[in-house]
């Protein structure tokens, strides 16, 4: 998860409270204060985290609520709403139109992660169905169209620049109109960085934005300025029309807490933050859902999305075979390989209510890699093995092919009684899905089976049972009945 001391410091707060036999004033402001230390060390400015903890002592006042009111849920709501409160700028980015030539210019200070967010944030939308290329118009930093011709190649996106130019204006208006004439609707120009706030950088780039009209100015921040991101958004919004931020690198840095807020102080919307170095460590930023996420409370819309894009959805001949009620070895290596498509699995796992904190230790190794020896252990099988349920592992086949991939005899055994746990359930699950249940019947049905054969541990972090059924049930709505990972497979159809 991005920003994950600071995460899991606030949720652990809030666990820590509600964990407590009584809920009470010292309680409550127990958690506030450990709350308030962990923003303060996130580098968030201090007269937002002394508003935060003052709004959330009025709202919340103990001796008032009724009797059998979740003290719990109430508290939890007051912290989540005043976060999002903390992250929400009031003002709404700028949005690009399908079908139109939208120019989008990138503007930041140098080595911020400019060029390798246009990249990004072009993979992105080409991967949502727009014509999207990109213009190099960075004269300053030799070696830059080095760079975003790689990236650019790698990704698969058209790029416009030159070698022998010097003159970074006629660069972006040459690539700008050319790409225009071919009918692309995302033009998005790279601009130069420099090292600090340059009166130089300042005039390149007004005279650029006067030169290629852009529909939005993107301006590319790195994290681990913190709170100083607040004057810096401030000197770029005043030379030029910046109409969204990206901020970068909130993979690596504890500031970023305070990042993201004071670029919110400032009015700005930041639209996406960068996760990692690769093309697809980009997301959208979304208040809610990433408060959500930081609060182990989980981000289902994120997570249906992300099963979209990846059109795990669509795997209709896996949905067929679960709702008959068979699943070999070989469903679940497919399974494996799905959920790794979904993209690194502690960032998915993030997306479900309460998994942020299970993933961290999962026998103190890390879920895509379990994920992965357990397909290398599965490669050493038979085809048969694979795909017949009733084949009977005896204890030499099992060294045999522990040998054949390089694992221990141990691993090959958790393997098989993963397989086990998600047989009984996918059994299970085939009957349900034969029945005509409506969405209430189906998350109370599913959450119940779940809890058979869950670690109570987990079954605890998702919220017990009414966890469970009322995020299946967001699941099963937000999916539209079309299906997904495994188990949710057999959604399709249930209404
Ligand atoms: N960990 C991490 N690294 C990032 C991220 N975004 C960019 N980087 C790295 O930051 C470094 C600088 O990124 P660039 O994209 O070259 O920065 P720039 O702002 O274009 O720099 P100039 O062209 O010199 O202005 C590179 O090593 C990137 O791989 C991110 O979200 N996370």
């Amino acid at each position: 998860m991005v920003l994950e001391g600071l995460g899991s410091r606030i949720s652990g707060a809030l666990r820590k409270m509600t964990d407590s036999t009584v809920i009470d004033e010292t309680a409550l402001k127990e958690m506030l204060k450990e709350i308030n230390h962990a923003l303060l060390e996130a580098d968030v400015n201090i007269k937002s985290v002394v508003q935060l903890r003052k709004n959330v002592t009025e709202r919340v006042k103990l001796e008032e609520l009724a009797a059998g009111v979740n003290k719990r849920k109430v508290i939890q709501k007051a912290v989540f709403d005043e976060l999002c409160s903390m992250l929400d700028p009031g003002t709404a980015p700028v949005t690009l139109k399908r079908g139109k030539p939208n120019v989008v210019m990138f503007v930041g200070l140098q080595g911020n992660g400019k060029t390798t967010s246009c990249v990004k944030y072009a993979y992105y939308h080409q991967r949502k169905g727009w014509k999207a290329c990109l213009v190099c118009a960075d004269t300053f930093r030799a070696g830059a169209f080095d760079q975003l011709k790689q990236n650019a190649t790698k990704a698969k996106v058209p790029f416009f620049g030159s070698y022998t130019e010097t003159d970074p204006v006629k660069i972006a208006t040459d690539g700008v109109n050319r790409f225009k004439n071919e009918g692309y609707d995302l033009i998005i120009v790279d601009t130069s960085g420099r090292h600090k706030q340059e009166e130089a950088l300042f005039a390149e780039m007004e005279q650029m934005a006067e030169s290629v009209n852009p529909t939005d100015i993107i301006f590319v921040m790195d994290s681990a300025i913190g709170q100083a991101a607040y004057d810096q958004a401030l000197a770029f919004r005043a030379k030029v029309k910046v109409g969204s931020v990206i901020i970068t690198k909130l993979d690596g840095h504890a500031k970023g807490g305070g990042a993201l807020s004071a670029v919110s102080a400032t009015k700005s919307p930041i639209t996406f933050i960068g996760t990692g170095e690769h093309i697809d460590e980009f997301e959208p930023f979304k208040t809610q859902a990433f408060v959500g996420r930081l609060l182990g409370l989980g981000d289902v819309s994120g997570l249906v999305n992300t099963i979209k894009e990846a059109g795990l959805h669509e795997n209709v001949e896996m949905y067929k075979r679960i709702t008959e009620g068979v699943f070999t070895l070989r469903d679940m290596y497919d399974q494996l390989e799905s959920i790794s498509k979904l993209g690194p699995l502690n960032k998915v796992m993030g997306m479900i209510p309460g998994m942020a904190e299970m993933m961290k230790n999962t026998n103190g190794v890390d879920g895509s890699v379990r994920i992965k020896r357990f397909q290398h252990i599965m490669d050493s099988m038979t085809m048969k093995e694979m795909e017949d349920p009733k084949v009977n592992f005896t204890a030499s086949r099992k060294e045999r092919i522990a040998r054949g991939s390089g694992r221990h005899p141990q691993e090959v055994e958790e393997l098989l009684i993963e397989y086990k746990r998600f047989s009984k359930v996918v059994g299970k699950v085939g009957k349900m899905s034969k029945k005509n249940m409506n969405i209430d019947q189906l998350s109370r049905n599913t959450s119940q089976t779940f809890q058979q054969f869950m670690d109570p541990r987990m079954m605890a972090r998702f919220g017990g049972p009414g966890g469970m059924q009322s995020m299946v049930r967001e699941l099963a709505k937000s999916m539209d009945g079309s299906g997904g990972l495994g188990a949710l497979g057999a959604l399709k159809g249930l209404k």
